[in-house]
């Protein structure tokens, strides 16, 4: 199974994001757990992930899992907060950039690379600005401290923006989430439990089938 490939690679990894509704979140201490997990996710039928970058090591797990999955998957590298952490995440093979944050310079850096770039926001303003700076997708971070009537309130006045809700999205708010008009959410610990601590990838397999499901079936 192959990724969508249609437009540039920035309009690809978009449009993947926005069609699959999903961007799964593998954070871990162990780099083979990572890239065994990525493996079982894409096998499952999730096309977008993210690894936020701790460290150097979570960099040659990118690595790995892009020259692995190849065009299975979009692999992308997260907490990018520097035009260098940018760089560096495209160098080691990253297909995308999220953050936790709004650098207009990573913003500039990844259209400059056709790379799409996913910044963090929290304000209507900084919708706005990451919008308008050319992000077709934003991460709304910290979720938890929003809702989904937030969310609802803001399509009038930012018809464009792509919001993804993210931080401690469950499949007990994922449809609240979509309905209001989330067009994808983020999501590491539900979806990923301990799977990557333990090794143990049976209930990431299950999690993951649920949350295909949820959001197919999400209108
Ligand atoms: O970047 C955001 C968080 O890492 C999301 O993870 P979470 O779903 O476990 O809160």
């Amino acid at each position: 199974m192959s990724a969508p490939s249609t437009g540039s690679p920035s309009q690809s990894t978009a449009e993947a994001i926005r069609s699959t509704r999903l961007v799964a979140i593998l954070r871990g201490p162990d780099a083979e757990h990572l890239a065994a997990g990525a493996e079982a996710l894409v096998d499952e039928g999730v096309r977008v992930l993210e690894f936020p970058i701790a460290g150097p090591e979570i960099l040659s797990v990118v690595s790995t899992v892009a020259a692995r999955l190849g065009s299975a998957a979009h692999i992308g590298a997260g907490t990018v907060r520097t035009v260098a952490d940018a760089r560096r995440a495209l160098d080691a093979g990253a297909n995308f950039l999220v953050a936790p944050s709004l650098s207009i310079p990573v913003i500039d850096y990844a259209r400059q690379r056709d790379i799409a770039v996913v910044p963090g926001v929290f304000t209507p303003t900084e919708i706005d600005a990451a919008t308008q700076a050319g992000a077709e997708v934003v991460k709304l971070f910290p979720a938890s401290s929003h809702t989904p009537k937030f969310l609802r309130q803001l399509h009038a006045p930012l018809p464009d923006a792509g919001i993804m809700p993210t931080g401690t999205i469950t499949r007990d708010d994922a449809h609240a989430w979509l309905n209001a008009g989330a067009v994808a959410l983020g999501v590491g610990s539900d979806l990923t439990g301990d799977s990557l601590t333990t090794g143990d990838l049976t209930p990431l397999r299950a999690a993951a089938r649920d949350w295909l499901l949820l959001v197919t079936a999400s209108p």
